[in-house]
């Protein structure tokens, strides 16, 4: 996405700014706030009160008055002091918001992202927006701190700008200049100066800056892919050893590092243009005021205090007017952060509209039973795996789904479960009933192996002894001395025994709906013989709905429902 200054920027940078302030935490936010702005307010009097300062103790140099410039000595002392006090706690409660803004957007966005399960569908968008878990971990970081930054930072500027402006204008009195015969007089000539010599800087940096915009925006993009490839090396470490990848993983690397490379290679070479001419500017304007003013100090017009007062009072100006000059790449940086967010707000936004609209409806009725009607699954590209698909099932029932691999079961799977929206048909699902679905990759949450066990529940509910029961139950005795160890399971534990860990699950939680996709497939059948035997017993009236290929499982269910791939179906009692 191309970052744009338009309507619908404005319109949705306002709307992901206003929530915090209109939040439950309004109060403390607009308190926080208040105190901020009066601090700057504070500050900027304390420069102009500095700036004054400086008349009269350049002055009292110029006339070698020794007892004068004690006293302004001591009257500076006093001045920086409470300068000081003030910046510090403007800068320590600037941050303070700037975190609180982020812990509530933060929020925010977990909840919005987890919600209907958005993070996974957000991947089954074809324009999905890359790498969500920046956009909540960064860039929300740096929309609250550069939005704090540049906003305080436009009020600070401006109020500076006003008030150094009528002194510049006071002290500079008028410029007569000879126009064909005429004698023109211009009054504040120097504010007038300090304007032309900042907005010239101005335009010309914007010019030159420009494309730092989109630079900066798909770097950020491009580092995010880069560290996100490193994380699934680490992820898959085991396969990629086995299959000896490194070479592979090389290559992948550098190509994404390359992207990395480049565009920095870009923004750097445009940004040594810009500073360039930033530098060149600022220097130029330690020395320009004092040009400009000379004539006058020459002339008799300024005593040195009035001179070093004009020279930091059009320091002043001139800063206010360049304040995009200054904060033009916080600006350009800012600018493609909330384009990201506004990218991913419209993900998301897109994804609940479809949860709403999608083919197949999922309606929760007071009937016992799971009824599937003229049930049609299809891929992203409305290629159908299955037509027309009746079922019903009741408690106690059990059904195996068998067809060659790739024909959809694992997608009739995520049909059942409300994730896959592509397709059309209803199911009819018993009210109030529970159902867990055990995916063919087992899932282990970070944390103890007691959390893998509950996942998704937290501990408490249910007691160590019954925990036991059920992991010798399951084969998993060895382990029951390291429930509260916390280590990386998934990695640590064989497929097999993260197999029996999602048994154990089932057994605990009791669900009164079963589904398990290739949920033995690691075990050897004696063991899923014994796991299948144990289901029966442990949850006699669970409906237990099971994907797999193997033969032996087929002893195991009173159903069977074979596809073809090809859309087709057919349902045997067996
Ligand atoms: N997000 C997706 N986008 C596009 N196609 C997909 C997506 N997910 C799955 N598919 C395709 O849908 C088809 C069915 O996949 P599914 O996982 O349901 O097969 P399966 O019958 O469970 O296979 P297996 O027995 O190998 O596990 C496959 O061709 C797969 O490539």
């Amino acid at each position: 996405m191309r970052p744009t200054l338009n309507r619908s920027f404005f319109k949705g940078m306002w709307n992901l700014t206003r929530t915090y302030w209109h939040s439950e935490e309004k109060w403390r936010a607009r308190s926080l706030l208040t105190a901020i702005v009066l601090l700057n307010l504070a500050v900027v009097y304390m420069l102009v009160l500095l700036n004054k300062w400086n008349n009269r103790f350049y002055n009292s140099l110029q006339d070698y008055d020794i007892d004068r410039f004690w006293s302004l000595v001591g009257e500076f002392s006093l001045l920086a002091a409470v300068y000081i006090i003030i910046a510090v706690y403007a800068m320590y409660l600037q941050q303070m918001l700037e975190i609180n803004w982020r812990r509530w957007l933060t929020g925010r966005y977990l909840r919005t992202w987890l919600h209907n399960q958005t993070y996974y569908r957000l991947q089954l968008l074809d324009n999905s927006s890359d790498n969500p878990d920046q956009r909540i971990s960064e860039d929300l970081n740096l929309f609250t701190t550069l939005t704090l930054d540049l906003s305080v930072g436009l009020l600070r500027t401006t109020v500076t700008l006003a008030s150094f402006a009528v002194i510049l204008w006071n002290l500079s009195g008028e410029l007569v200049l000879p126009l064909g015969g005429h004698q023109v007089a211009i009054p504040g000539y120097l504010v007038w100066v300090s304007f032309i010599y900042a907005v010239l800087g101005t335009w010309l940096t914007v010019k030159i800056g420009r494309p730092l915009i989109a630079l900066n925006y798909h770097q950020q993009r491009y580092e995010a892919d880069f560290r996100f490839s490193l994380i699934r090396l680490r992820e898959n470490s085991e396969s990629i050893a086995f299959y000896g990848g490194e070479r592979q993983e090389e290559i992948n690397f550098s190509k994404r590092f390359k992207k990395v490379f480049d565009n920095f290679w870009t923004i750097m070479l445009r940004r040594k243009k810009l500073t360039w001419f930033t530098s060149g500017y600022s220097q130029i304007a330690i020395i320009f005021p004092i040009l400009v003013v000379a004539p006058r100090y020459f002339g008799g017009q300024l005593a040195l205090g009035g001179l070093m007062q004009t020279v930091t009072a059009f320091d002043k100006v001139r800063e206010g007017f360049s304040f995009f000059i200054s904060s033009y790449t916080s600006l350009a940086e800012w600018q493609a952060v909330v384009n990201r967010l506004l990218g991913f707000d419209a993900n998301v936004a897109q994804v609940n509209a479809q949860a709403g609209n999608e083919g197949v409806k999922i309606v929760d009725t007071a009937d016992s039973e799971l009824q599937v009607s003229g049930l049609d699954v299809a891929l992203p590209n409305g290629v159908r795996l299955l037509k027309q698909l009746e079922l019903r099932l009741a408690a106690g029932d059990s059904l195996l789904i068998t067809g060659q691999s790739g024909c959809g079961k694992s997608t009739l799977m995520r049909t059942m479960a409300g994730i896959w929206p592509f397709g059309q048909g209803t199911i009819r699902r018993p009210a109030g009933q529970s159902m867990l679905f055990l995916p063919q990759k087992p899932y282990l949450p970070q944390g103890t192996l007691r959390d893998a066990l509950l996942y998704p529940y937290g501990g408490g509910l249910i007691s160590d002894s019954r925990i036991k029961e059920i992991m010798a139950i399951c084969r998993l005795s060895e382990f029951t001395g390291k429930l509260d160890m916390a280590d990386n399971w998934s990695h640590i534990l064989s497929l097999g025994e993260q197999q029996r860990i999602a048994f154990a699950r089932v057994m605990l939680q009791q669900p009164q709906w079963l589904f398990l996709d290739e949920a033995t497939s690691a075990l050897d059948e004696s063991t899923e013989r014994w796991l299948y035997r144990q289901l029966k017993e442990q949850l006699a009236t669970t409906a237990i709905i099971s994907i797999g290929h193997r033969n032996t499982l087929t002893g195991y269910h009173k159903m069977k429902l074979s596809l073809d791939g090809d859309g087709k179906w057919s349902l045997l009692q067996l």
